[in-house]
């Protein structure tokens, strides 16, 4: 299902930035169906669009094909941009930019070598992404999913002082693994509600750097942020999780692949840490029967952390304007390489 949605209607006035490149000959894939604002940018700019127009990730072999001799591939995080995509799209390909902050499915290294500018989607999905933060963390110590369950199940009999108590932040510790953009402004959300300490073991920032192991000892909530590379990699591990509270809860937004999902399943059934929200997961999508799944003290979102209709579309556009400034030789607004 590929189809050549748009191509330039007024060429040589096309691009705001630059009336000096013609972008009338280039060619921009796109490998899923988009929101439309980053579609009229491209369109506006006057190159040509071509985009597997589904909501289904582009088979392998039709992405293989349909890069052929084009200038700029618009992907997200489900396209595993390596080597063989890049040879396939030959030459010309001159950008490659994710409508995504992550951008562990991008082979950096081939991108450099073939002088491929990257570009990715930093800051605007930074405030949808901590809202679902709070609210993973949120529903997993104040049990809403268990509640809710338990009203379906007819076990909600009368109003009990010692039924369904969570745990409140109010004079905890918040421990933040990745304390980068989204890290910080989780932070910002949890000083007003009475946190007493936010550990972090990355990054300078305005809370208390700690060793990652003390990070785990110390934390009430333990948040995941942090991106995913091979010293991330299953950091939450059965190691991890047994150096946790017996009372913490662990919310993971960044990547499944930071979690020993295993290991994870083993820390919840036996109660060696008391709940866990998490955003992402491996596989992606969960299987419905995942043992995941049938445990009571867990909350798992379908990675919706920047799904909101705003942010989506402006994530959208950001990748266009990347695209755009990348084919005119100007600055990115978001590069990576
Ligand atoms: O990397 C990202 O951008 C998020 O995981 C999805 O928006």
């Amino acid at each position: 299902m590929s189809s050549l949605s748009s191509s330039s209607s007024s060429p040589t006035s096309s691009s705001p930035d630059s009336p000096l490149i013609n972008l009338s000959n280039s060619m921009v894939y796109i490998t899923r169906k988009v929101p439309s604002s980053g579609i009229n940018h491209l369109i506006k700019a006057g190159v040509k669009v071509k985009q597997w127009d589904s909501e289904e990730v582009i088979p392998r072999d039709v992405l293989l094909e349909q890069v052929k001799g084009v200038d700029a591939l618009f992907c997200l995080l489900t396209e595993k941009i390596d080597e063989e995509v890049i040879e396939a799209a030959g030459p010309k390909l001159s950008v490659v930019s994710t409508m995504s902050v992550g951008y562990e499915h991008i082979s950096l290294d081939i991108c450099r070598k073939k002088n491929i500018k990257v570009g990715f989607t930093p800051d605007i999905l930074t405030p949808a992404t901590t809202e679902l933060t709070m609210a993973l963390l949120l529903a997993v110590s104040r049990r809403i999913v268990e509640g809710f369950n338990a009203i379906k199940a007819g076990e909600w009999q009368t109003w009990k002082p010692e039924w369904m108590l969570g745990r409140g932040l109010q004079n905890s510790t918040v421990g933040i693994v990745g304390y980068g953009r989204i890290g910080q402004a989780v932070a910002a959300c949890l000083w007003p509600l009475g946190v007493s300490r936010i550990l972090y073991s990355t990054r300078q920032g305005m809370a208390e750097y700690v060793s990652f192991d003390e990070l785990l000892e110390l934390s009430d909530f333990v948040i995941c942020a942090c991106s995913l590379n091979n010293t991330t990699r299953e950091i939450f591990n059965r190691d991890a999780f047994s150096k946790m509270k017996k009372t913490s809860i662990f919310v993971n937004i960044s990547r499944g692949g930071v979690v020993q999902q295993n290991d994870l399943y083993w820390a919840l059934k036996n109660k060696v840490i008391w709940g866990a929200g998490l955003d992402v997961t491996i596989p992606e999508p969960l299987p419905p029967f995942h043992p995941l799944l049938t445990l009571p003290n867990i909350v798992i979102s379908p990675h919706i952390g920047s799904a909101t209709v705003e942010t989506r579309s402006d994530m959208c556009m950001f990748t266009a304007k990347n695209i755009i400034c990348g084919l005119l030789n100007k600055p990115m607004p978001g590069r990576i390489v």
